[in-house]
């Protein structure tokens, strides 16, 4: 894994500049066009910070140089005439301070001209809906957050939107919807909960050669800015839930909209102040102290997933995570992404015996949502993918004995323990003198040595 944005520098225009760009990866040479910032992203010397500096560094004008932005409480702000004179704000559903510096910080480490910050995931991709017009077309994946698909579902039922359902993970599926009257094409990936990777870079050049006014979004809750980038990968809009990773405590709820386009980004802005869901000053800057240790909480949960996962694949279960070399598209998923984040889903094959796993973990919170920094267990089919209706669920292969685990920064080992705990509490393993094994194996053991490893451990802890 190559350090986080450590490449990332912004497009340039000029083709020399361009060469000079690729020998001086971390220098700053066209000054970078960002919007300003609380922080800029590089010194007066010229050389970038890698975004693990950039989302703790952040300066402000504050009067008394407070060191975190304050918190303005404040409704309305006074004006300086009665026309209003040249005062920046007048009322905090238009604007606010505090997040006015949010959405300078976040704009600058999701790579882009503009951020809009507001009251949650939902909320962001409500604001992008907003921009289509009945008889418009939307093409979307066949493996969505619940919430994303019920929300498209109310716009082509009530809002005269025509929503096509595809598997985005194969561009020659996406090309077949295509047309002139794709006003969006709304991806995530990795998908939730199938952890299916799409092709942005492909899916993006073939949804503008249909209509250069298609607007391409991407869901990047799973990953957040540390790990992907999809304006750089020919996304128009970026889209996040920041109540998951941007925060990472869940302590709060919001979302997170991202362009470079500034006349998009200004229609966006009309519908958030027109609509009145703008982030309130508190969350902003919870969410904006949650930024600061994105870095440290995702280097420490990633390296707890890859643990785990490999544990699950070692015993014989099928495991989703694009960390893991057995995934389908570990090539396309790492030529866009610089780690595979922490969210992982696994078959046991029995319904039931998912039930008696996720009911029988202790340090694993039976809880929707991920990001966080405690781990969770889940049942996408019971529990978030509950308002896709269950005929369409199997149509679109979400297994119903799916168990999705989001694993957070805890000791690694302990997180093993537990979960392995559970598995043999609720009759999933069986513990032989050669190991662990998933009763209802469904790959092979494709990491033989570390499954020894870990089963020799495993027969250790349960001897009684
Ligand atoms: C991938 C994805 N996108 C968007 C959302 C919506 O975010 P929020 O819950 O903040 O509204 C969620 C979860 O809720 C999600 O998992
Ligand atoms: N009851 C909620 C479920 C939220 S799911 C949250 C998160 N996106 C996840 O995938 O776990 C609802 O109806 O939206």
């Amino acid at each position: 894994m190559s350090e986080s944005g450590a490449s990332s520098t912004p497009p340039l225009k000029d083709p020399k500049l361009s060469a000079m760009s690729k020998a001086f990866a971390r220098v700053d040479l066209d000054g970078h066009d960002l919007p300003p910032s609380p922080a800029p992203s590089s010194p007066r010397s010229g050389r970038q910070y890698s975004i693990a500096t950039q989302l703790v560094y952040s300066e402000g004008n504050d009067q008394y140089n407070a060191s975190s932005v304050p918190i303005y409480q404040s409704a309305t702000f006074k004006q300086t005439s009665a026309t209003g004179g040249a005062s920046e704000y007048d009322y905090t559903r238009s604007g606010n301070p505090t997040r006015t510096h949010l959405e300078n910080h976040l704009a600058k480490i999701m790579r882009a001209k503009r951020a809009l910050v507001v009251s949650s995931g939902m909320g962001a991709l409500d604001v992008l809906s907003r921009q289509l017009r009945p008889g418009d077309e939307v093409v979307t994946g066949d493996d969505l957050y619940g919430g994303s698909h019920r929300l498209l579902k109310y716009l082509s039922t009530h809002g005269g939107i025509v929503v096509h359902h595809v598997d985005t993970t194969t561009p020659e599926k996406v090309q077949d919807v295509l047309g002139a009257k794709t006003a969006m094409v709304l991806l995530e990936t990795p998908t939730n909960p199938l952890i299916k990777i799409v092709d942005i870079p492909t899916i993006a050049s073939m949804a503008h050669a249909a209509n250069p006014s298609c607007i391409v979004s991407v869901d990047n809750t799973m990953l957040s800015p540390l790990l992907q980038n999809p304006l750089e990968l020919g996304a128009d809009v970026v889209y996040e839930s920041g109540t998951k990773y941007l925060s990472g405590h869940h302590d709060l709820m919001a979302g997170v909209l991202a362009v470079n386009d500034e006349a998009l980004g200004e229609k966006l802005y009309f519908t958030i102040n027109a609509s009145g869901c703008g982030l309130a000053p508190f969350d902003c800057w919870l969410l904006m102290r949650g930024i600061k240790t994105l870095k440290v909480r995702m280097d420490a949960q990633q390296n707890n997933a890859m643990m785990i996962a490999h544990f699950l694949e070692s015993a014989g279960f099928k495991v989703r995570y694009p960390g893991l070399k057995s995934h389908p598209q570990y090539d396309l998923f790492n030529s866009m992404a610089r780690g595979p984040g922490a969210v992982l889903s696994f078959e046991t094959g029995d319904i039931q015996l998912s039930e008696r796993i996720v009911e029988s973990a202790k340090l694993w919170a039976i809880s929707v949502s991920f990001g966080c920094v405690n781990s969770l267990i889940s049942m996408p089919c019971r529990m978030s993918h509950a308002s896709i209706d269950a005929k369409t669920r199997q149509e679109r292969g979400v297994p119903e004995d799916l168990i999705r685990l989001c694993v957070g920064i805890e000791d690694g080992e302990d997180l093993l323990d537990d979960l392995r705990s559970a598995l043999v509490q609720a009759g999933a393993l069986n513990v032989t003198l050669d190991g662990v094994h998933a009763k209802n194996a469904t790959v092979g053991d494709q990491h033989p040595q570390e499954g020894e490893l870990l089963a020799a451990k495993a027969a250790a802890i349960n001897e009684p």
